[in-house]
């Protein structure tokens, strides 16, 4: 079994609150209030922007070029793929990249990626991938259920057909593939038995933190 399937079996009650979250039943059934989404959007941006240095941070503890290699197209997906989604939508409502970098982090905001880096500081590569897996696997289980059928199927008026489409494509599912085989071959270079229930408690802890990200966007209501 994979390292994200025992994870996952391991933390379910958390991974579950996450995958299943009401912001994502929101989404999926168009129901989310559009401001929700609004603030959740603008504080993901920033959100990036932290990921995208952890990630950063994942090649620098890279002891060969192809985990620095692997890091980088985690790094990648971020700046040069995922954020023009969110940049897109707020040139929409009127809102600029700077715009949106000059608003205030959230608390929760700060929470998560505060953590991640933290947990890159002090850990090795496998304990900061094991943080980054419910970012990155967590949004493509999510793109996955919401668009079982893939997003073509998706009603062309969906209020969150764009935002559901770009973690459901392939492109981003392609990432998550080769971040789910690079987690593997990690645990399998450093991983132990040992240290799994440590692993655990980092991926339970992402997961609460992904949770709270997205109540973060309800509470905007
Ligand atoms: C909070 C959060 N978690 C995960 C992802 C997917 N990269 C995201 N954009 N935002």
């Amino acid at each position: 079994m994979s390292l994200l399937e025992r994870l996952k079996q391991a933390a379910a009650a958390d991974w579950n609150a996450y995958v299943d979250h009401a912001f994502v039943r929101g989404l999926g059934d168009g129901s989310l209030p559009a401001d929700c989404f609004r603030h959740y959007l603008v504080q993901d941006y920033l959100f990036l922007i932290q990921f995208a240095r952890a990630h950063a941070l994942a090649a620098c503890k890279s002891r060969s070029l192809s985990d620095m290699r692997a890091a980088k197209d985690g790094l990648a997906a971020i700046v040069d793929v995922e954020m023009h989604l969110h940049l897109r939508l707020c040139e929409r409502w009127g809102l600029s990249a700077a715009d949106v970098e000059a608003t205030p982090e959230h608390a929760a905001t700060v929470a998560y990626t505060r953590w991640v880096l933290d947990i890159g500081m002090s850990g090795d590569l496998l304990d900061l991938q094991v943080a980054l897996t419910p970012c990155t696997l967590g949004y493509a289980e999510i793109g996955r259920r919401l668009a079982p059928a893939g997003a073509t199927a998706l009603a062309p008026d969906h209020p969150y057909r764009e935002w559901i489409a770009e973690y459901a494509g392939d492109a981003f599912q392609a990432v998550a593939a080769g971040a789910n085989a690079w987690l593997d071959d990690l645990d399998r270079r450093y991983g132990s038995q040992a240290r799994f229930p440590e692993l655990v408690a980092i991926f339970a802890k992402a997961a609460r933190l992904e949770a709270g990200f997205w109540q973060m966007g309800l509470d905007a209501r």
